[in-house]
């Protein structure tokens, strides 16, 4: 992967990280952003499940991880990402980076090698209510990881690895914490108003 250079630094405007729990509702919204927003949507898990699903010996390993609810290294997710985000640098309006940074050398590192994010968006659930929807959508999902015991390691590792990103990015002012609890579209409402701060 070639580095990003300047040029493509200057470009790559309005990052924003979608960094919450699972079944928090972060692939939900973010399908609403971009149908208003037009930002280009990238979430960590489908470029992950993407390479599993094309067979090759990296998404085995990938696989074996991702079915227990681990964190795949660092360079590996970090790389899919800048891969992406250099693909469309030049005709995106700003990018809505979803699963993103999932613990704090994460975010060290992607600012050190693409930038830093203008927002980080924060939904707030209730342990009870991702574990609720999980279940739930572990009925259809298809999902090797939306069972109860890895969906048990996925909230544990959250807490231990992702909230810390928070307090990370509350230092610098950039977080914006959106309430769960509503609709769909009273979420949106809250997520709306987030990225509109940032004009
Ligand atoms: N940034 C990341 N760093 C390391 N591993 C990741 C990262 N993003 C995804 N993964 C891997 O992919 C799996 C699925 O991630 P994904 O973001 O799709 O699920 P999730 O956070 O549990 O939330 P949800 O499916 O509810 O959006 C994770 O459990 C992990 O193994
Ligand atoms: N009741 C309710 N359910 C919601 C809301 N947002 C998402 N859901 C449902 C849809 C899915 O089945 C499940 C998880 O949502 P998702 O968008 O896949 O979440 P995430 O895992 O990407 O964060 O919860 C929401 O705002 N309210
Ligand atoms: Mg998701």
């Amino acid at each position: 992967i070639p580095p990003l250079d300047r040029c493509h630094c200057n470009k790559i405007i309005n990052v924003i990280h979608f960094t919450c729990g699972p079944g928090s509702g972060k692939g939900t919204q973010c399908e609403k952003v971009v149908a208003k927003y037009g930002f280009t949507h990238l979430s960590s898990g489908d470029l992950l499940r993407a390479e599993v699903s094309s067979g090759s010996e990296r998404g085995k390993q990938l696989a074996a991880i991702m079915e227990k609810g681990e964190l795949v290294p660092l360079d590996t997710v970090l790389d899919m990402i800048k891969e992406a985000m250099i693909a469309k640098a030049d005709t995106s309006k700003g990018f809505l980076i979803d699963g993103y940074p999932r613990e704090v050398r994460q975010g060290e590192e992607f600012e050190k090698k693409i930038g830093a994010p203008s927002l980080l968006l924060y939904i707030d659930a209730k342990a009870e209510t991702m574990v609720k929807r999980l279940m739930k959508r572990g009925e259809t999902s298809g999902r090797t990881d939306d069972n109860e015991e890895t969906i048990k390691k996925r909230l544990d590792l959250y807490y231990k690895a992702t909230e810390p990103v928070i307090a990370f990015y509350e230092g610098r002012g950039i977080v914006r914490k959106i309430d769960s609890e509503g609709s769909v579209d009273q979420v949106f409402s809250q997520v709306a108003k987030a990225i509109d701060s940032l004009k």
